[in-house]
């Protein structure tokens, strides 16, 4: 199980480095979908001592006013006893902190370069992973202090920034919210719980986290709200004690501080009851376990989210086109793949699949015939034209003679009225197919945005059609041509038997050529 929670914080380093952090986008965020652990609370509430106990180490930048001026998203991966502990940062790969005092120096140093030396805040969040074998596996997302007033150098709008960037986070239905309440202020007050309170109502994201419990006036305690009755959520709240102002100067390490923050539960007659379940190494515990059982319930989701966002991306991709390779075998192997995407749909238009193709049919099904219905055969072969071509083709002979020369000067010449029509289905084919070349262009996707390829194949299609156009008319023309010179005796022999038929042997025989 300790895997899932590497596992998403490999994908939240990955959003990182795409650039999605979440915020105003219309693109789908992964980053939203993730459960992480925020912590929210106002300045000086003792977040950043909360995180430090979380750890067992010294490493946040301190300081007056608003020293967490980006989000640092705090990646704690446990390792085997024995191991060194190291920090490592998403923007300085491979560069192992071992010294944690250089790991604060970081933190400063790379929020100047994203905010500059003045106060401002911005939303692009630092990652920090924490390699230790004295951390659980978690997340945590550490973000500005909630303020209610801009300090000398800040922008007025600071509080509202700072308020908008934190509501950004808690929003989200996948965040687990850890809101830190100083308990020697009156919880009534306390911006965490405020905020909490309004993006989780039911209080089943929020774990309460009391701070200070030590510096609580002399005669009161917190046991109302530890046990939840003065502020009741879903998940019992946990009372913390950090290294105080002076114990930071004296240099306590954490250690120390986590033996003496165990000894105060362990001896208080107030908390004494609750000590299993008070310090911060308890939080750590249960906040790790409770974030697994959320990244569990959530995986689903998640992976379909992710599986969506591929889909969504490579349709994109595939739409705005591969990039082109630069060099020049790459590029003819691209334009073949195009041109032959292309003959693919003319294909498809000739023999089916795509609509065009069939009135290819329709021109020898029905133009070529209605054309051949219009040739004037009844002038060709009226009588008085039969008399004169005959009579001038073999002169006066007996009857019994049949006029062999007549008959054939005829029969060419009915014949030679087909050359037109033939000529006429050639063009009209021709115009079909020219039109198939234009259509299969426009529907070629591959070569959208190729405008100039467009051209070149509508240009090299045009130039071969016309060519065909020319060998087809010649061939079709030679055919009449040597139909008409083959007259044979066999067909003279057959003659009389058609004279009966009404248009006669001469349509039959051109359809069934
Ligand atoms: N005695 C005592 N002091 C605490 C405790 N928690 C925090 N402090 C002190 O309170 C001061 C503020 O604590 P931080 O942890 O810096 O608080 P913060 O919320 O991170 O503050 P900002 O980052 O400035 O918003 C420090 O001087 C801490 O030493 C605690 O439980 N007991």
């Amino acid at each position: 199980m300790e895997s899932l929670i590497v596992t998403v914080n490999r994908i939240q380093r990955a959003c990182t480095v795409l650039g999605d952090h979440g915020g105003d986008t219309n693109l789908p965020t992964l980053w939203e979908a993730l459960p992480s652990v925020v912590v929210v609370g106002g300045q000086s509430s003792g977040k950043s001592s909360v995180l430090e106990s979380i750890v067992g180490r010294d490493f946040l930048p301190r300081g007056s006013g608003i020293v967490t001026r980006r989000p640092l998203v705090l990646q704690l991966h446990k390792t085997e006893r024995g191991l060194q502990e190291y920090g490592e940062f998403l923007h300085l790969p491979k560069k192992k902190f071992t010294d944690f005092s250089m790991v604060r120096k970081e933190i400063q140093d790379e929020t100047d370069r994203m905010t500059g030396k003045s106060k401002q805040i911005s939303p692009v969040p630092i990652h920090l992973s924490i390699y230790s074998p004295n951390v659980v596996n978690l997340t945590l997302i550490d973000l500005p202090g909630l303020t209610k007033v801009a300090v000398e150098g800040q922008p007025e709008s600071i509080v509202q920034d700072i308020e908008s960037m934190v509501r950004s986070y808690v929003e989200k239905p996948n965040c687990i919210i850890l809101a830190i309440t100083p308990a020697n202020q009156d919880i009534a007050t306390s911006d965490a719980i405020k905020l909490s309170r309004e993006v989780d109502p039911t209080g089943e994201r929020t774990f309460g986290v009391l701070t200070k419990l030590d510096l609580m006036d002399k005669g009161t305690n917190a046991i109302d709200v530890l046990e939840g009755r003065a502020y009741p959520l879903q998940h019992p709240w946990v009372g913390i004690v950090n290294r105080s102002q002076a114990d930071i100067k004296k240099n306590v390490d954490m250690i120390a501080s986590r033996w003496k923050e165990r000894e105060f539960f362990a001896s208080s007659p107030d908390y004494g009851h609750l000590a299993s379940k008070m310090g911060s190494e308890y939080l750590a515990k249960v906040l790790s376990k409770h974030l697994e059982s959320v990244i569990r319930a959530r995986l689903p989701g998640i992976t379909s989210l992710i599986n969506k966002s591929i889909e969504e991306l490579e349709a994109e991709l595939s739409h705005l086109g591969r990039s082109v390779a630069v060099d020049a075998g790459a590029q003819l192997y691209t334009i073949l793949e195009l041109c032959r995407a292309f003959d693919r749909i003319f294909k498809e238009h000739l023999d089916g699949g795509r609509p065009g193709g069939d009135r290819i049919y329709g021109v020898f099904d029905h133009q070529l015939p209605a054309a051949l219905r219009k040739l004037p055969f009844d002038r060709h072969l009226s009588l008085q034209n039969i008399r004169k071509v005959v009579s001038e083709a073999d002169g006066y002979q007996p009857h019994l003679i049949a006029p062999e020369q007549g008959y054939r000067r005829l029969i060419d010449g009915a014949l030679n009225y087909f050359r037109g029509p033939a000529e006429a289905s050639v063009d009209a084919v021709h115009f079909l197919l020219k039109e198939l070349v234009r259509r299969s262009i426009a529907e070629t996707q591959e070569l959208k945005r190729f405008p100039t390829l467009q051209a070149e194949i509508a240009a090299a299609a045009s130039e071969a059609l016309e060519r065909f156009r020319e060998d087809s008319k010649k061939t079709t023309l030679r055919m009449v041509d040597m139909e008409s010179s083959y007259l044979t005796v066999d067909f003279f022999r057959k003659l009389p038997q058609e004279v009966e038929k009404e248009i006669p042997f001469l349509r039959l025989w051109f359809i069934a050529k």
